[in-house]
């Protein structure tokens, strides 16, 4: 049997498709710019011999509907599904599940009811999420599809972690409060570690670092989250590829009274046009190193605003945790860019953090691995994050469950 993830943003499906045997990824893939007159395809697929095969096309994708239609049938003409009969289940990433989803959830109208409610909470992510549901339960009637969401791994932090100290009533009328994300990827890097550090994940106390477009840390002590940088939206804490992350809210009182923006403007000018695109006019960070290595002053400074609030996380949760096993790096930015890791743990040596700069910047070194010297109290790892195993594991696990 097979399970296929999904992970819909508002243009793009990225999907993977694993064998549950040895859950091993027979095929992955991406629709891009759906919507758009140029949409871009892509598939990596296995052979029955187990050689690897990559397809790359441009052609138009008017909606998710026509991605889902697509994948299936990439996925029949490569050979590795060919009967829709073999899914065991489909797992949706679901960034935000507002305050009901402690657990992965078998999907139902009520399910896609709630996801629906907190559209507001997740802007960027919770739309495209609902479009990539609804077409893939109407193209795969028979299959069970289960919702995954970033929030559930952070619904153990403490009210002191979550509650903003504002009036308590849009807290108990309105469910203002932090939730957190990107908890699928915190998860499996924290079991990961724990598996490195030779403990079991109840003892570890951990900061991991996921830093991609969206970016966030967290605390985990006992293996449990008890602080994340993201709040009630993916918007707080770190600065991101185009997110500002935390900043005086008395700014946008500023830019509405002075600048005359209203919630759209707000919205796009704090979500879409900030960090390191705000900053230095691009988000990539691969550019980002490239500029700044050739002098240009804009990228440096983006990155030197990246790797201080990172540090400034990194204390502040050292403090909250007391003791630390470990602080973890992943996403494309934390799995790649040795010098953001090095900056952002550059000083931290009094706490007990002490990278080996040469381990940090070795390209020989690729997967989960120590970048700390042997003398550190605290080790450093890079563990790749695997958000889409995860939830296909936990996709089965819940369809297991409810059918026992
Ligand atoms: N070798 C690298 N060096 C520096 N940054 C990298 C490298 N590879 C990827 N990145 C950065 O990782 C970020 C994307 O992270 P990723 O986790 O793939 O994002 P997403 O949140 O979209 O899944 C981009 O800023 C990209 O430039
Ligand atoms: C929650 C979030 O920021 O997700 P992503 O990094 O995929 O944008
Ligand atoms: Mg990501």
């Amino acid at each position: 049997m097979k399970v296929l993830v999904l992970n819909s943003g508002s243009s793009s499906i990225k999907y993977q498709l694993f064998r549950v045997q040895d859950w091993q990824a027979l095929a992955s893939g991406l629709v891009a710019r759906i919507g758009e007159p140029e949409g871009e395809v892509k598939l990596n697929w296995l052979d029955s011999d187990e050689v690897s095969h990559s397809s790359q096309e441009s052609l138009p994708i008017s909606s998710h509907e026509q991605g889902i239609d697509y994948i299936i049938r990439a996925l029949r003409d490569s050979g590795v599904l060919v009967e829709v009969g073999e899914l065991a289940a489909i797992g949706h990433r679901v960034v935000h599940g507002g305050v009901r989803f402690k657990q992965p959830a078998r999907i139902d109208d009520s399910v896609i009811e709630a996801i629906r409610e907190v559209v507001p909470l997740a802007p960027l992510h919770n739309p495209g999420h609902l479009a990539g549901i609804e077409a893939a339960c109407s193209h795969f009637p028979g299959v069970p599809s289960v919702a995954v969401f970033d929030t559930a791994f952070h619904q153990t932090m403490p009210p002191a972690a979550y509650r903003y100290a504002i009036p308590e009533a849009l807290y108990t009328e309105h469910r203002i409060r932090r939730y957190g994300f990107h908890g699928t990827s915190h998860h499996y890097v924290a079991k990961r570690a724990a598996e490195l550090l030779g403990k079991p994940l109840d003892q570890c106390n951990l900061i991991s670092l996921h830093l991609g477009n969206g970016a966030s840390a967290t605390a985990i002590r006992a293996g449990q989250c008890v602080d994340t940088s993201m709040g009630l939206t993916p918007l707080e804490g770190l600065v991101m590829g185009t997110r500002s992350g935390d900043i005086d809210p008395a700014v946008v009182i500023y830019l509405c009274k002075h600048l005359g923006l209203d919630a759209d403007g707000l919205d796009r000018l704090l979500n879409r046009q900030s960090g390191l695109l705000g900053l230095c006019g691009v988000n990539d960070m691969r550019e980002i190193d490239q500029l700044a290595a050739a002098g240009d002053e804009r990228a440096e400074l983006a990155i030197a605003i990246t790797t201080h609030r990172l540090k400034k996380y990194i204390g502040a949760y050292y403090a909250e945790l007391g003791r630390v096993d470990a602080l973890v790096f992943t996403g494309g930015i934390g799995e790649n860019a040795a010098e953001i890791r090095r900056r952002a743990c550059e000083g931290l040596e009094r706490l007990g953090i002490r990278l080996d700069t040469e381990l940090n910047a070795s390209r020989a070194q690729r997967g989960e691995r120590c970048i700390s010297l042997p003398e550190s109290e605290v080790r450093v790892l890079v563990v790749p994050t695997n958000e889409e195993l995860e939830i296909a594991q936990q996709a089965l696990r819940t369809v297991a469950d409810i059918d026992r």
